[in-house]
């Protein structure tokens, strides 16, 4: 039985986010809450013959809170996109409070809760999320997710397209870092059947993987940011989880994590000098169960970009967690 929350559930990611959730038979329960719309997206999803039983839920009468009771699974991917323009971090004066009062709701009614947290800025959200879990003392980082995995998946339909492999998801594509420009890392060395990428073709390769997104926040041109690829890497992410919590072995999957609270992250923060990172997470029964370390034998070409990420990410983390601590301006 897992009671499964999207909460954001009538944007644009968590409409379709909610419909696979909806389809799988790993979720009995699915809570659908937003500030809007949430009775229609849930009385449309609950006519689909699948098991989950579908409720939505709106802010009055603490419909946060009825919606996050008890939740095994919290996927966070309420706030605003990007508009042409913008960069992630633009949005942090907005969706920082957004994130900040859901992880305040998910500590009080569900605070044994996976949370999955969509919303961007991703490298200061999660940091946000974490001092909030903190501060009501119910955190546990094996518990707490940056979802990345558009990431990855851009990574891996770029890297088959140029290597003319016709099934992008037989690839293994790690991506690590954090997930805005130039602090997202491919690792194109490690992907897995190797694969050559020429010389002439690497910077673009890597500046499409690092600019994805822009890509399609220009193509929509001011109607926002990417919806249905995230809705599918939001899944695919959290899909992997259930399973694993469900006793299937050997799952991993990237993920932006606080570092010091999982096995095997603590030497790999104190290698990258940041806490919060992007890198393959072993899933089992607890969540994150362990950290991997893919950062030997990078290429000098990847400790670069592994560099500058990390200049930026500093950063981006520290802004997240000044938010927590800094009392709001009278
Ligand atoms: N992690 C990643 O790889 C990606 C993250 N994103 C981010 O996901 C977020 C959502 O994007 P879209 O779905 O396209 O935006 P959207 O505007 O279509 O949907 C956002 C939803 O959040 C709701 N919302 C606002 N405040 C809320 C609150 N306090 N509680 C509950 N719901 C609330 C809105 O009513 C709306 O339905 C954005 O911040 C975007 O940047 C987008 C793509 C990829
Ligand atoms: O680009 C954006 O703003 C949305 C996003 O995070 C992505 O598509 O990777």
């Amino acid at each position: 039985m897992v009671k499964a929350v999207v909460a954001g559930a009538s944007g644009g990611i968590g409409q379709p986010l909610s419909l696979l959730l909806k389809l799988s038979p790993l979720v009995s329960e699915l809570a659908l809450y937003d500030v809007v719309n949430t009775p229609g997206v849930a009385a449309d999803l609950s006519h689909i013959s699948s098991n989950a039983k579908t409720t939505g839920y709106l802010p009055p009468n603490d419909g946060a809170k009825a919606a996050f009771k008890d939740a095994d699974i919290i996927v966070i991917p309420a706030g605003i996109p990007r508009k042409p323009g913008m960069s992630r971090d633009d949005l942090f004066n907005i969706n920082a409070g957004i994130v900040k009062g859901l992880i305040e709701v998910a500590a009080e009614v569900a605070p044994n809760a996976f949370i999955l947290v969509i919303s961007n800025p991703v490298n200061s959200t999660v940091p946000i999320s974490a001092e909030v879990l903190k501060s009501k003392k119910v955190f546990n980082a094996q518990r707490l997710f940056g979802v990345t995995t558009l990431d990855i998946v851009r990574a891996e339909t770029f890297v088959a397209e140029l290597a003319g492999k016709s099934n992008p998801q037989e690839l293994n594509v790690p991506v690590i870092g954090g997930h805005s420009g130039e602090t997202i890392v491919p690792l194109f060395s490690k992907v897995t059947p190797s694969v050559t990428i020429p010389d002439e073709k690497y910077d673009a390769l890597v500046n499409r993987v690092q600019f994805g997104g822009d890509e399609v926040v220009k193509a929509k041109d001011g109607l926002g940011s990417a919806t249905l690829s995230m809705a599918y890497a939001g899944y695919r992410f959290a899909e992997k989880l259930l399973k694993a919590v469900a006793g299937v072995k050997g799952l991993v999957e990237p993920s932006y994590v606080y570092l010091p609270g999982i096995p095997g992250g603590k030497e790999i923060a104190e290698k990258t000098g940041v806490d919060f990172f992007s890198v393959p997470v072993e899933l089992g029964p607890n969540g994150a169960e362990k950290a991997l370390d893919i950062l030997g034998d990078i290429t000098e070409k990847e400790q670069k970009l592994l560099n500058a990420a990390l200049e930026g990410l500093k950063g981006n983390i520290k802004k997240g967690v000044d938010f927590v601590h800094t009392p709001p301006q009278k």
